[in-house]
């Protein structure tokens, strides 16, 4: 997509964005650091891009406990200052966004309109994000996704399969629910919502995507298993067997309803991109 400006290069959602759209402008770290948000407002000024997405972000939810105003700088700040520059441009600005803006309560799938409450800074920082490019005053989206995989980066498919080749057994935990989403589905999703806000200077909004069917961490990991053809078995533990730094949500699952309502974009089976990926990674 020529005129397209996008903040991250090597992550995974940049990776499989830069597939899918090699004919967008891609700005890493050494060419825009989200910790200085001037200088990104700055580059998409200086670009005059047709529409920005922005797929970079400070994801160490644990470490972000105790970086936190690093995180919120990264994650609040640079996001907004972009939306800004994107609105006095006239442009489109969309966000990648997380299920751990919510509090991980009860079973139902989150919608849009539910209340949040971060259990963590990661989650909180985001949560600012969000409402930091709402406030911009131009057209802008958020897309809440959540588990995100692929054959790049740090993420819990590459963790289970290289420890699968080690261990007998793995202990997971299967008291957390959501989708797991494949990287490649989120890139293509952020691709036909900027396409169509293109089109229709009215849209734009929060929206949720993620992989189906919801599972468990555990579910998640056998199934990665048995794709990989690896014998490790999974054992199911709960939340407070494995502590972590950051509080981790319970319930992540996403209501997708609205998306498809307001874009035509489906849900993708995880399935199918699990089996990509794992491909991916043994070639
Ligand atoms: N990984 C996950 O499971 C989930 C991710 N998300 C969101 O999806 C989006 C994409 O995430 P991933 O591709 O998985 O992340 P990733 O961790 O693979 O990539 C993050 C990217 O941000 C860049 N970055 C980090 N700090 C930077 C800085 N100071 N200046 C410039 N660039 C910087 C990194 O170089 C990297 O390219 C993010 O907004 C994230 O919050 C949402 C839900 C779950």
């Amino acid at each position: 997509m020529t005129g397209l400006l996008v903040f991250g290069s090597t992550g995974q959602v940049a990776t499989e964005l830069r597939r899918l759209a090699p004919d967008a402008s891609f700005l890493g770290r050494e060419a825009a650091e989200l910790s200085d948000p001037e200088a990104c407002a700055a580059a998409i000024l200086a670009h005059r891009p047709e529409a920005v997405i922005n797929a970079a972000a400070y994801t160490a939810v644990d470490r972000a406990e105790s970086e936190t105003e690093l995180a919120q700088c990264i994650n609040s700040l640079a996001p907004a200052a972009m939306a800004r520059a994107a609105a006095e441009l006239g442009v489109p600005f969309l966000q990648i966004s997380t299920d751990y803006v919510f509090d991980g309560s009860g079973e139902r799938p989150w919608r849009e309109d539910d209340a949040t409450g971060p259990l963590g800074a990661y989650g909180a920082t985001k949560l600012d994000g969000e409402r930091g490019i709402a406030e911009a005053g131009g057209q802008w989206a958020v897309l809440r996704t959540s588990w995100v995989f692929s054959a790049h980066g740090a993420n819990f498919v590459k963790t289970m399969m290289r420890l699968g080749k080690e261990r007998d057994e793995l202990r997971v935990v299967a008291d957390q629910h959501g989708g797991p989403t494949p990287a490649a589905d989120i890139a293509a999703a952020c691709l036909d919502m900027i396409r169509s806000m293109r089109k229709q200077p009215g849209k734009g909004g929060i929206y949720h995507f993620s992989g189906a069917p919801d599972t468990s961490w555990a579910g998640f990991a056998r199934t990665i298993m048995k794709q990989a053809g690896l014998s490790c078995r999974v054992t199911d533990i709960s939340t407070s067997d494995y502590p972590t730094p950051a509080r981790r949500p319970g319930n992540s699952r996403l209501d997708c309803r609205a998306i498809m309502r307001d874009f035509g974009i489906a849900r993708p089976d995880w399935h199918a991109g699990l089996e990509k990926v794992v491909t991916e990674l043994e070639q």
